[in-house]
């Protein structure tokens, strides 16, 4: 990092006076009718460089941007010298400063490609035909359960970045699943959430795959072991746990004293972030349910977007164009949030990833040299699949107070294009809708026409969409296993781009230790009320409810 604070940089004051003279006159309403040409000259189509058909549209014509305030943003980005550190990053040295590691995900999906060096790469290959073998096995029916039956489950252990790529990845590739194998994912430590999920198991034809790159993640273990111990109250013999539990780790040791068998291990590498880890092992999950082939495709996908990423000019390149006009809101329009809203029922866990992706990314305070940072990072990330959202949240995006830059993304095409696509031409209507409502609005002249003289004007101001309200949609032809890996990398380096804009380290995650190391103390202290000592009196009242009222 150049130790800069991006305030300090000379695009960001520009920035920041174009903002205090312009933003008034910013008007999308106005750029459109000045501009015939404006989509044409913000939009592009993505190809991907080693794929002409996987493609998609990215439009942010409705952003509230003109050509020289995009050239100042991506000034910005030089300024902050985003390629030096985007190449830092593809050749593998050290960018995770405070843990001193490497950040390679796009070594996991590079098929020999881009030329990185560092410990481990050499052996993704070999991990990839692992996987590949072991998946065959399972869905052929050639691995069979203690009993000699085929399996029929599987059940994902793990959490944060250990479950919501294979969440969210299995979700929305269904169409390409193996229906007869069903796809279960246990992540959290209420033990609601492991018993709800052990019901719909037969412990004869359930494999469990224990996710966790450390081995150590309290929740993961924690399940783990009352997994096994649910597995052995119907199988008995520990030789058992062979044919029903495999694990996808860094760490051989926890798992082997796990009593999980070296052979069933799936590994990885600490230069992989768990936020990051759907392209390695822990994609076995995905692998099993769409089948490994539909998994390569899903990482060739992502490889597009990394050479597009890692070799396209600034002006071009679709995932610095995302990341420089979230930081134009971010920072001097001063929204909070940006919305994810996928026009695809099988995009709906698209934006819980991303909230993980995003916000334990770029959710951070202090720059990689350990200064105060005086602007914003990481947005709050958020949103719910197409149309569910505008029948609960999207009042208050149109018509509230607060800016919410929101992405829509749809494909052309639906895989079940019931009702001769009636479905999916009412879905996209509305895709094409919002973001048209949201910029251009309605103005209080267009309500008193429509209400006619009676109304109050109470009415018609409540009736008022003030417009303005900048949104980018992206638009594919189809779902793919390889779109939507373009897609995932997409955002991978958008988060990428703004955090080096913003100097920070975005491939930590200190923020989440300080609750680990609190509830471990707690949890000491639950016995009786005069263990509970060292808290404030909110705590200690808090604690000392939970002992008098629970029944056990
Ligand atoms: O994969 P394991 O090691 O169990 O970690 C699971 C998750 O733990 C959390 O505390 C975070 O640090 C996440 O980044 C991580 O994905």
């Amino acid at each position: 990092m150049s130790g800069k604070l991006a305030t300090e940089y000379s695009s960001w004051k520009k920035l920041q006076q174009i903002y205090d003279a312009e933003h008034p006159r910013l008007i999308l309403k106005e750029l459109f009718s000045q501009d015939p040409h404006r989509f044409s000259k913000f939009s592009k189509e993505y190809v991907d460089p080693t794929d002409p058909n996987t493609t998609f549209l990215l439009d942010y014509s409705k952003n509230l941007v003109t050509q020289p305030i995009l050239d100042t943003l991506l000034s910005l980005a030089s300024e902050a010298q985003l390629e030096t550190y985007r190449d830092k990053m593809f050749a593998g040295e050290r960018i995770n400063t405070s843990e001193d590691r490497a950040v390679l995900h796009v070594a996991l999906r590079n098929f020999d490609d881009f030329k990185i060096q560092e410990n481990g790469v050499e052996e993704v290959a070999s991990v990839l035909a692992h996987m590949k073998e072991f998946s065959e096995a399972i869905r052929s029916g050639s691995w069979k359960g203690y009993t000699g039956k085929t399996i029929n489950t599987i059940v994902n252990i793990g959490i944060g970045g250990s479950d919501l790529g294979p969440v969210m990845v299995t979700e929305a590739l269904k169409p390409y699943a193996k229906r007869d194998l069903t796809a279960l994912f246990v992540s959290n430590i209420d033990g609601t959430h492991l018993a709800e999920t052990l019901r719909e198991c037969d412990p004869e034809r359930t494999l469990f795959i224990i996710a966790s790159k450390t081995f150590t993640t309290q929740e993961t273990i924690t399940n783990a072991e009352s997994a096994r111990a649910w597995f052995l109250s119907f199988a008995k013999d520990k030789a058992h746990v062979a044919k029903h539990f495999v694990a996808l780790s860094t760490n051989t040791k926890a798992v082997t004293a796990f009593g999980i068998d070296e052979a069933n291990m799936f590994q990885f590498w600490d230069w992989v972030g768990g936020r990051y880890s759907l392209w390695s092992a822990i994609g076995l999950s995905i692998a099993l349910y769409i089948g490994y082939d539909n998994f390569e495709s899903l990482l060739k996908g992502a490889h597009g977007m990394d050479k597009h990423f890692k070799e396209t000019p600034l002006e071009s390149n679709l995932p610095v164009l995302l990341a420089v006009v979230g930081v134009w809101y971010n920072d001097f329009y001063g929204a909070q949030t940006h919305a994810l809203l996928p026009y695809d029922q099988y995009l709906h866990k698209f934006a819980d990833y991303f909230q993980q992706g995003d916000m334990e990314s770029n959710g951070k305070f202090v720059t990689k040299s350990g200064e105060r940072v005086d602007y914003q990072t990481g947005p709050i990330i958020w949103g719910a699949a197409g149309t569910n959202g505008q029948h609960s949240f999207y009042q208050l995006v149109h018509q509230g107070t607060k800016l919410i830059p929101a992405d829509f993304l749809a494909p052309a095409t639906s895989h079940n294009p019931i009702a001769d696509s009636k479905h999916h031409r009412i879905l996209l209507s509305n895709f094409f809708a919002q973001p048209e409502a949201l910029a251009f609005g309605k103005t209080e002249e267009e309500v008193r026409k429509e209400l006619g003289s009676g109304a109050s004007e109470a009415l018609v101001k409540s009736k008022v969409f003030e417009g303005n309200r900048p949104s980018n949609s992206i638009m594919f032809p189809l779902l793919t296993p390889r779109t939507l890996g373009a897609l995932i990398a997409l955002y991978e380096h958008k988060i990428f781009t703004q955090g080096v804009i913003w100097g920070i380290n975005s491939f930590d995650q200190m923020g989440v230790e300080l609750g680990k190391v609190l509830a471990k103390n707690i949890l000491s202290q639950l016995g009786k009320p005069s263990d509970v000592t060292g808290h404030d009196s909110s705590t200690t009242g808090l604690i000392h409810y939970y002992q008098k009222n629970r029944k056990e």
